[in-house]
C-alpha cells in the first residue's frame, strides 16, 4: 500500500512539530526515518498512522485521503508499534498477539483456527513462541517490545510503522527483527537511531527540527557533510570488505 504525506503541518500549542512534511512511501518499501531527538520522527508517524488528523496537508493510504477513513478501515491496513506501547498486564503473551486479529473480528466473523495459525506465526517470527503463556509483567523490556511487534504482524496490515522497533532488543534480535521486516511484502516505516541499520533501509527520509531536510537512498543523503549538520557528528565511511559496502564509523560530536 502506498502511503504518502502531502505539505502536513503539526502543531501543538504554537509549536510547529511538522514543518510542510511531504513524501510518497511506494507499496513494499522499507523507508527509514531517520534525525536526532526531538526532530518529529514520532510525530511523524503518528500522522501517517492516523492516530493525528492534521488541518494543513493530508495524509493518504493507497491514494485515499485518511481522513474520509473509518478507524477500523486504518486499523485494518496500518499496524503501528509505539515506542512507549501500552502496557497489557493482565494478559497472557499469546492472547496479546491475538490484539492484532481484533479489527478483522465480529459476529459474523468469529475467531477461526487461521486466525490462531496467523498468531503462531507472528510469534515464531519474533521468536516469542516458547513464551506464548506467560503473562505479560513477567516480560523483559526487550521481550515486551518483541510482543508489540508480533500483535503487529498478527493484523497482517498493508503497511506497517516501527518506532525505533529495536531499543531494547539484544543485537540477536535486533538483527532478525530488521531483517524480517526488510523481507515482509508490506510497505514498511520504521524510525531508527542507528544509522548503519538505517543503510539498510530502500529508502531514508531524514528529520531536522521538524522538516524532512532530505530523502533519497541512503547512502546518497547520508553525506558526511549532513552527519555533520544534521546530527552534529564527525564521521567517515570506511570499506566493509565482507559485504562489499561502506560503513560509518562515527569519531566525535562536533
Ligand atoms: N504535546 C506536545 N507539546 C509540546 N511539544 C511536544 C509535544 N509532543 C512532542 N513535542 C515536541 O515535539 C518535538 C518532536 O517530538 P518527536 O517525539 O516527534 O521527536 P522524535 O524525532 O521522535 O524524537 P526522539 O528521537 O527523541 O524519539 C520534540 O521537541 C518534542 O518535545
Amino acid at each position: 500500500m502506498r502511503l504518502a504525506a502531502e505539505h502536513v503541518e503539526w502543531r501543538v500549542h504554537g509549536h510547529r512539530l511538522l514543518d510542510d512534511v511531504s513524501l510518497t512511501v511506494a507499496s513494499g518499501e522499507t523507508f527509514g526515518l531517520v534525525g536526532p531527538n526531538g526532530s518529529g520522527k514520532t510525530t511523524l508517524l503518528r500522522v501517517l498512522a492516523g492516530l493525528r488528523r492534521p488541518k494543513v496537508g493530508r495524509v493518504l493510504a493507497a491514494g485515499r485521503p485518511m481522513r474520509a477513513m473509518k478507524p477500523h478501515e486504518i486499523a485494518r491496513a496500518i499496524a503501528f508499534v509505539e515506542q512507549q506501547a501500552d502496557t497489557l498486564d493482565r494478559l497472557e503473551v499469546r492472547q496479546a498477539v491475538a490484539l492484532g486479529r481484533t479489527p478483522f473480528l465480529s459476529p459474523l466473523r468469529p475467531w477461526s483456527a487461521r486466525d490462531d495459525a496467523i498468531v503462531t506465526q507472528a510469534l515464531t517470527d519474533v521468536d516469542m513462541l516458547p513464551l506464548a503463556d506467560r503473562l505479560w509483567h513477567t516480560l523483559s523490556g526487550g521481550e515486551r517490545q518483541r510482543v508489540h511487534i508480533a500483535r503487529a504482524l498478527a493484523q497482517q496490515p498493508s503497511a506497517l510503522l516501527l518506532d525505533e522497533p529495536t531499543n531494547h532488543l539484544d543485537i540477536r534480535h535486533q538483527l532478525s527483527i530488521l531483517r524480517l521486516v526488510r523481507q515482509l511484502p508490506v510497505t514498511v516505516v520504521i524510525a531508527l537511531h542507528d544509522l548503519d541499520q538505517a543503510m539498510d533501509c530502500d529508502r531514508i527520509g531524514i528529520m531536522d527540527g521538524g522538516r524532512l531536510v532530505a530523502i533519497g537512498p541512503p547512502r546518497e543523503v547520508l553525506t558526511l557533510d549532513r552527519l555533520r549538520r544534521t546530527f552534529g557528528v564527525h564521521a567517515d565511511f570506511l570499506d566493509d570488505a565482507v559485504e562489499g559496502r561502506q560503513v560509518l564509523r562515527f569519531r566525535h560530536a562536533l
